[in-house]
């Protein structure tokens, strides 16, 4: 009796087994191919892959030693430092070509005339993201404006792209003097007290979180830096695994990685999730405006002219997550390569200063003089290009796209190499690892890049990034107030050592001797 249960039951089993393994390999094998063969057709070619790594064993291999000897050594030519494998494969392939994170192909592109053509004519909500990266990422940015696709992006990128308009921005600029001067006052007191040197990321990345947390939830300081530890912690618990982005049961493979960013991931949700709930059910209006503020009181009144549909607090969860992220590190990186640039460059500190003293004076800082501070726009444009803390754009065809006679079929995964653009010597000539602000003198947009496309720090087209007017202000509001006090050089013992941390970040942080003016 029991021998004619077992019988149906391990029958059971193994066809299950068998249909695991056939969707795996349909999953991870047939449509992949599928894919890979629909570029090849189409001319592309690239490094030969392996199952399951795809290219990734050769992006793994050790890179060079970093530059131990300081200002002598330091070269702004970082594409074949950051990207060494990309840099290889580009002298082989070309400027587009085809390779492989485990078990899925990228179309790689550094060619802005490619990307022009390929981009003009489809809309934001035509473009999608690779779903290894949504999956990957899941846990930071959820279905925030980051990820989302489709119709559901329009709505998501209508209803916040109000909560940062110049007004709105306006209002939070004494948010981040006040954050900056606070880091300042704490800068003074260090070197009053015999401090030599001062490591100047780690306190910009945390005036960033402190600045981004008070104008995306306008919470207190104590939540935010809770908030922004715990992100912290799975920006680190991701990397540790992201390197095996593609590859079959690498969540596995990593499996303490995957289960703590995945705790992670709860506990920012509770902890936002709570202060949305008060939020919504505290009758008092904030002192201060902050972007979830905005958005709850659309989603209560719509703007009068439209009905807009709600953004459920899951989303706006998820939202306050994008902010956090794409927010803090992202400026606070631009900040922070703008220090070692300045402090390589003290011509460049003085004529900023000078310029400060023309536009604001002996007047308190307001963010209608920002837009009269043209040169360190200029400076701004310039340290995007040489160290873009956005390294790369990514993008999946949501539907095939023509570029001249070619299809490029729905569904293909795109990594466009925004270093490689920006170090490229046939965009920008021969002194394109020079750092030369006033490339942007002429043509403030472009630098005089000779493609338009060729300069891309915030991405591009309907989908560029949303947070941009808000980098803006912050990033010359606490750079004037900075500058203001103190002048800088570097400490002898930076070592340059750009890497790609998910952002473009020195490794071993930016160390600075500063001195009060
Ligand atoms: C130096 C600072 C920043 C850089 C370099 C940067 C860069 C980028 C890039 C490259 C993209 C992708 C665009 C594309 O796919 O074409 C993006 C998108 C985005 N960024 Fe930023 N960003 C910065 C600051 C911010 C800030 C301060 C916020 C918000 C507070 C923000 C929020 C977003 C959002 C929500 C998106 C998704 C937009 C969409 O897909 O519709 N970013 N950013």
């Amino acid at each position: 009796m029991e021998i004619q249960l077992l019988k149906p039951l391990s029958l059971a089993m193994a066809s299950l087994v068998v249909l695991l393994v056939v969707r795996a390999l349909y999953l991870w094998w047939v449509l992949p191919i599928r894919a890979y063969r629909k570029l090849k057709r189409i001319g592309f070619g690239g490094p030969s892959p392996s199952f399951p790594l795809g290219n990734i064993a050769e992006m793994r291999k050790k890179k060079s030693k970093p530059s131990s000897s300081p200002s002598l050594n330091i070269t702004h030519d970082i594409h074949s430092t950051v990207f060494p494998y990309f840099f290889r494969w580009r002298s082989l392939h070309g400027k587009v070509f085809i390779y492989w994170l485990g078990t899925e192909p990228f179309l790689y592109i550094a060619d802005p005339g490619f990307l022009k053509q390929m981009s003009s004519g489809v809309a934001g909500k035509k473009w999608g993201k690779p779903s290894v990266f949504k999956y990957d990422r899941k846990p930071m940015f959820g279905n925030g404006l980051v990820m989302v696709e489709g119709d559901d992006w329009v709505h998501h990128r209508h209803t916040i792209t109000p909560a940062f308009s110049p007004n709105n921005l306006k209002a939070m600029g004494s948010i981040m003097v006040e954050s900056a001067t606070k880091m300042i006052d704490q800068w003074n007191f260090r070197i009053a007290n015999g401090e030599k040197e001062i490591d100047v990321e780690r306190d910009i990345i945390s005036t960033a979180a402190e600045i981004i947390a008070n104008t995306a939830f306008g919470i207190n300081c104590e939540n935010g830096q809770e908030v922004f530890r715990k992100l912290r912690a799975l920006q680190l618990t991701l990397f540790e695994s992201n390197r095996m982005v593609g590859v079959p049961f690498s969540d596995v493979l990593y499996l303490k990685q995957t289960m703590q960013s995945r705790q992670l991931g709860k506990e920012i949700d509770q902890l936002l999730l709570s202060i949305i709930t008060s939020r919504k059910m505290s009758s008092r209006v904030d002192a201060q405006v902050n972007l979830l503020g905005l958005l709850i009181a659309e989603n209560e009144e719509g703007d009068g002219r439209r009905v807009v549909k709600k953004l459920t607090d899951r989303e706006l969860v998820d939202e306050c997550k994008t902010f956090f992220f794409g927010g803090h590190e992202t400026t606070a990186l631009a900040l922070t390569w703008t220090f070692l640039l300045l402090a390589l460059h003290p011509e460049w500190q003085n004529q900023l200063r000078e310029e400060i003293k023309q536009v604001v004076g002996d007047e308190p800082l307001d963010p209608t003089m920002l837009a009269k501070l043209k040169k360190m726009g200029w400076v701004m444009n310039e340290v995007l290009r040489l160290y873009s803390p956005a390294p790369n754009v990514q993008r999946q065809a949501r539907e095939d796209i023509c570029v001249g006679d070619l299809i490029v079929p729905n569904g293909t995964n795109m990594w466009i190499d925004v270093v490689g653009m920006h170090h490229d010597p046939d965009l920008w000539g021969d002194d394109v690892n020079q750092f030369r602000p006033e490339r942007f003198k002429k043509d403030s947009t472009h630098g005089g890049c000779k493609h338009r496309m060729g300069f891309l720090p915030f991405g591009f087209g309907g989908r560029m990034c949303v947070g941009r007017n808000l980098t803006m202000m912050e990033y010359k509001i606490v750079l004037t107030l900075i500058l203001s006090e103190f002048s800088f050089s570097l400490s002898p013992s930076y070592r340059h050592s750009p890497a790609i941390l998910l952002s473009l970040r020195p490794t071993h942080g930016l160390p600075l001797l500063l001195q009060p003016l």
